[in-house]
């Protein structure tokens, strides 16, 4: 278990990252999620020891985390950080040898994820001959290279086409198996497919974590209900909700104090009713209603 505990930082007079704690938790995929500047990239940083915290701890397992726990992870750096020039299988090799694992391991390491990720035939181009999409491959392949133990990746999906998102996240779902695992992303709709778990910055605070469904089940209840034939402007006047939109026989109705059954022994009670349906509330706004 990796654990944020009361990160900050501050530069120069500004507090870029205010006492955020949170958890990653071994075979849950964890996004991290925040506007531009909201402290995502600061906080990876101190995560991975490339930056000092101005105060708060990042943990292990309960214990304060050392370099070398932190030289087990694999860490996609928002600057990247690997070699343009150097060809596809001896940079895998290359970095497989600087964290331990014997030339043969390498060897076979580099191959595999090669394999894995769709690259064999590139084994010996450059890595600036590859397109972006590829690019980004290898270096989720350089951060995996050495069976981590932890995996800390910076908007490793930017720039990559819906297809290559959607190869890349099975692929990292593939290889992640029980790792703690962190990834930051702009991408809601993504995040909202493949994390478990998911931890929200604005202005440097943590303003929300938790599972997906605990995020929803934080926010508005709403529910669309269809009456049969009748008008649903009646609703209007129901106290308890708040009645969004209507159109004709259709309602968008947020509950306020009532509860869902209510709703329908209510709408029931009225006439015929065709569907009373909760609305399941987009990531997207969620992440609006947490971040103003
Ligand atoms: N070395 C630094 N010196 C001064 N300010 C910094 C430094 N590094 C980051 N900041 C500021 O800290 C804030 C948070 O930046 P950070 O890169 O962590 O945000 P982010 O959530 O990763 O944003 P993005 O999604 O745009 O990458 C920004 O306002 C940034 O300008």
């Amino acid at each position: 278990m990796l654990e944020a505990h009361s990160l900050t930082r501050v530069f120069g007079s500004t507090t870029v990252v205010d006492d955020v704690s949170f958890r990653v938790t071994p075979g849950r995929i964890t996004g991290f999620v925040g506007a531009n500047g909201a402290g995502k990239t600061t906080t990876m940083r101190m995560l991975m020891g490339v930056l000092a915290p101005s105060s708060g701890d990042v943990l292990w397992n309960g214990s304060p985390i050392t370099a070398g726990v932190r030289r087990t992870f694999g860490y996609m750096p928002e600057e990247r950080g690997l070699y343009p020039r150097m060809k596809l299988r001896e940079q895998l090799v290359f970095f497989a040898r600087l964290h331990g694992l014997s030339a043969a391991d390498a060897g076979s390491r580099a191959d595999d994820l090669l394999g894995h990720f769709d690259l064999t035939d590139r084994a010996d181009d450059l890595l600036d001959e590859l397109s972006l999409g590829n690019q980004q491959r290898v270096q989720i392949a350089a951060a995996l290279v050495h069976r981590p133990s932890a995996l800390v990746l910076d908007e490793p999906f930017s720039g990559l086409d819906p297809l290559a998102v959607e190869s890349m996240t099975d692929l990292l779902r593939a290889e992640a198996g029980d790792l703690p695992l962190l990834f930051s992303s702009h991408q809601l709709d993504l995040v909202e497919r493949l994390c478990d778990d998911l931890v929200v910055l604005s202005g440097g605070r943590l303003v929300a974590s938790g599972t997906v469904e605990e995020l929803r089940g934080q926010g508005a209840e709403r529910f669309r209900v269809v009456l049969d034939g009748q008008d649903a402007a009646w609703l209007r006047d129901v106290r308890g909700l708040t009645v969004d939109d209507v159109d004709g026989p259709v309602a968008l109705v947020t509950l306020d104090t009532m509860p869902p059954s209510e709703l329908v022994a209510t709408a029931v009670a009225r006439g015929p009713v065709v569907e009373v349906a909760r609305i399941r509330q987009p990531l997207s706004e969620i992440f609006r209603e947490v971040s103003r």
